[in-house]
């Protein structure tokens, strides 16, 4: 009869860690046992207890609430090791990196704890951590990893940094017992060994395959970061400094075997870093004072998986430049960098005036581009410069280019500036282009469509990267400008015909502010000539005919036409008042097209019907308190007029006159308490009744 095999009866928790051990046991004795894994925390049978030559358990406690196993059956508690397979993430951290570690027993974090620090993990510092016993639990800033063998669920659940070392096997001497305790030959002990060594190797291996490609990595690195015109510096996920370029020492005077492995808030406390390791979003460009000096800091945290990894932290002395920015911005002022206008410099009262203005100050607080459209000298630039004034740049440059006025070989050189030498006549010292002049400011890109298409992907480059090259330079240099471009050609159509850049239009359009031709908001005219002549410190009068002519003319130059007429007239008029004979040529010529008799005979027909419903100068007196508001661009309501006028009406009354008013097209009631607004209409009555006897 062949003796039977010997049987081990594992009792475990868990099913994993039983199922671990019958492999371990496998790899050493093969076929020569038998095994019974037990799990869980039920009472195990007493006839498995009895067949049983020896029990393996992992814990000792286990074995208390089973049936008592007869004496001559030996019970083995297991020795267990780590699987080395898994240490790669221990071996990944830095120095000083704290790891809470968690199991169910002390003996089991204790164990686990020595054999690491054997293994060659002193430099990490761990703490154990036993749920629901006296061990207090840090808090969570305290620690930067918890480390666990196969029992996650045992780590407070704030603790969202978790290394799972997997469950540990047994280890050699347990093994060795086993064989001993069986009277089994240790034949197979080399190959477990074998399989633990190879381990070992693994390992080995892992790091030094690492630690050569991280020496070959930081070479590289090293000559890049090196090459590079900024300071640089990185950082591990604490701030532990880990790196710094050569331009780094040179700026921060600091040698790096003085702050390498030093925490940055320590080293460098004016960066702040803890903002962004705490936020994990990047802060670009924040201007620095650090000892003398004023850098130019940009740190961006480097993620991986939604964790820190470390920092890169970049920066430049920009003393220089802050002093440059002072006097250009002292020279700006002459060179007349400065605008001239804010929103409160744009005249008119009509409803598209008023809107574009609402949209453009909205436009205003962003800082995305903006394309202006409309015809010449409809205010284009005007809009542009009180965006500027009202936008977060009002303290920079705000730098026009007239692309109409600017040769195709003068124009790469004038927006992007040159080096020295780069061509015959170049300035000594090079000169700095309009976008480096804009810089932190608003170039203002005027006439885009007649922009040459070599200098149309020019431009758009600078738009995608916003970064400028000198020609005949090497260098980039970062510009932060905001964009408005505007123009009177119809771009679309542009496009269609291959003379403007699609992709180009499309990065400029991203707000578009259309401003209509003056003659399609007549009530804006008046307003305007009002403006010009107390800008002259002049008065005049005109006659009804000119009025008349005025507000039907095209004004094709529109607004820089009408300013000019307003010179014109000044000039020419006897004494203040002007009349047909003193209108230039090009009003006259609208007049003689469109004969006046018309209108002039609807005027005659409304002011007999406001003179048989009350009395002239009372129309004319709310019609004048009605121009004077819309100069102001206000509207007004009824009890405000009638506190105006010089001879108080009943509430009925001054209602009565201005629905007559209204029926006759001289008056617009705005909905909802909206007030009163006079229309270009109200505004030719009331210039016919001031000059009736
Ligand atoms: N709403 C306004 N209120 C007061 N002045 C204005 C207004 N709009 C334009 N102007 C005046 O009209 C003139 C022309 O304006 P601007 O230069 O802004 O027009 P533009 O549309 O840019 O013209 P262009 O297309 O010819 O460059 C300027 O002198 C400006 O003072």
């Amino acid at each position: 009869m062949t003796k039977a095999k010997p049987r081990v009866l594992l009792i475990n928790k868990m099913e994993t860690v039983s199922h671990l051990f019958v492999n371990n046991l496998k790899l050493f004795f093969g076929e020569r046992i038998e095994m019974d894994a037990h799990f869980g925390l039920n009472p195990i049978e007493q006839n498995r207890i009895d067949r049983a030559d020896l029990i393996l358990s992992a814990d000792i406690k286990l074995l208390q609430g089973q049936p008592m196993p007869p004496d001559h059956i030996p019970v083995l508690v297991a020795r267990r090791t780590i699987d080395l397979n898994n240490l790669d993430r221990l071996m990944d951290l830095k120095p000083g990196t704290r790891c809470l570690f968690v199991s169910n027993t002390f003996e089991m974090v204790e164990g686990a704890i020595e054999l690491l620090r054997h293994l060659g993990f002193s430099h990490l510092t761990f703490i154990p951590y036993v749920p629901d016993t006296d061990i207090p639990l840090p808090e969570k800033e305290e620690v930067d990893y918890a480390v666990c063998h196969g029992l996650p669920e045992l780590v407070p659940a704030h603790f969202d940094r978790i290394i799972e070392l997997g469950h540990r096997p047994l280890d050699l001497t347990t093994i060795f017992d086993i064989a001993r305790l069986l009277d089994l030959s240790p034949e197979k002990a080399n190959l477990y060994t074998a399989e633990f060594i190879s381990d070992f190797v693994r390992m080995g291996r892992k790091l030094t395959d690492s630690a050569n490609n991280e020496r070959q990595l930081n070479e590289k690195l090293e000559s890049i970061l090196n090459a590079v015109h900024e300071g640089i510096i990185a950082t591990d996920a604490f701030g532990n400094i880990t790196l710094i370029n050569e331009e780094a020492e040179k700026i921060l005077k600091l040698p790096s075997v003085e702050i390498i492995g030093r925490r940055v808030q320590d080293v460098l406390p004016e960066f702040q870093v803890n903002v962004v390791l705490d936020s994990h979003s990047e802060a670009a460009n924040q201007l620095t004072p650090f000892r003398n000096l004023y850098l130019l800091v940009t740190q961006i945290p480097m993620m991986l998986d939604g964790q820190v990894l470390g920092l890169v932290i970049t920066f430049q002395d920009v003393t220089k430049v802050q002093q440059l920015e002072q006097e250009i911005r002292k020279k700006s002022t002459q060179l007349g960098l400065m605008t001239k206008y804010s929103f409160d410099h744009i005249i008119g009262c009509s409803q598209s005036t008023q809107v574009n203005k609402q949209v453009a100050m909205k436009l205003a607080e962003s800082d995305f581009t903006i394309l202006i459209t409309g015809e010449n000298g409809t205010g284009k630039e005007v809009f542009a410069q009180a965006i500027h004034q009202h936008s977060i740049r009002r303290d920079g440059p705000f730098v026009p280019v007239n692309f109409a006025g600017l040769t195709e070989s003068l124009v790469e050189s004038e927006l992007f500036g040159y080096e020295e030498g780069s061509f015959t006549g170049a300035r000594k010292g090079g000169k700095m282009g309009l976008f480096e002049l804009a810089h932190n400011g608003t170039i203002f890109l005027d006439e885009i469509g007649d922009a040459p298409l070599s200098i149309q992907a020019a431009l758009l480059r600078v738009l995608q990267e916003r970064q400028v090259m000198r020609v005949g330079g090497h260098r980039v240099i970062p510009v932060n400008v905001r964009v408005i471009a505007a123009t009177n050609r119809n771009l679309v159509e542009m496009i269609r015909k291959g003379a403007f850049r699609e992709d180009l239009y499309y990065r400029l359009n991203v707000l578009p502010l259309q401003i209509p031709p003056l003659r399609d908001r007549g009530e804006d005219i008046m307003v305007l000539i009002d403006h010009f002549l107390q800008k002259k410190n002049k008065v005049l009068t005109f006659v009804p005919e000119v009025t008349d002519l005025l507000l039907k003319y095209s004004w094709p130059g529109n607004i820089r036409e009408l300013e000019n007429f307003i010179h014109y007239a000044v000039v020419i008029a006897d004494g203040n008042r002007v009349e047909l004979r003193h209108l230039p040529e090009p009003i006259l010529q609208a007049a003689a097209t469109e004969p006046l008799s018309s209108e002039q005979g609807e005027i005659e027909e409304t002011i007999g019907f406001l003179a048989r419903h009350g009395s002239l100068h009372e129309y004319e007196s709310i019609l004048q308190i009605l121009y004077s508001c819309s100069k102001r661009q206000e509207r007004i309501g009824r009890q405000a007029l009638n506190a105006l006028l010089p001879v108080p009406m009943t509430d009925a009354q001054i209602r009565q006159k201005l629905l007559n008013l209204s029926r006759t097209g001289c008056l617009e009631v705005g909905v909802k308490k909206q007030g009163t607004r006079l229309t270009t209409y109200g505004f030719r009555l009331l210039e016919s009744l001031k000059t009736r006897v």
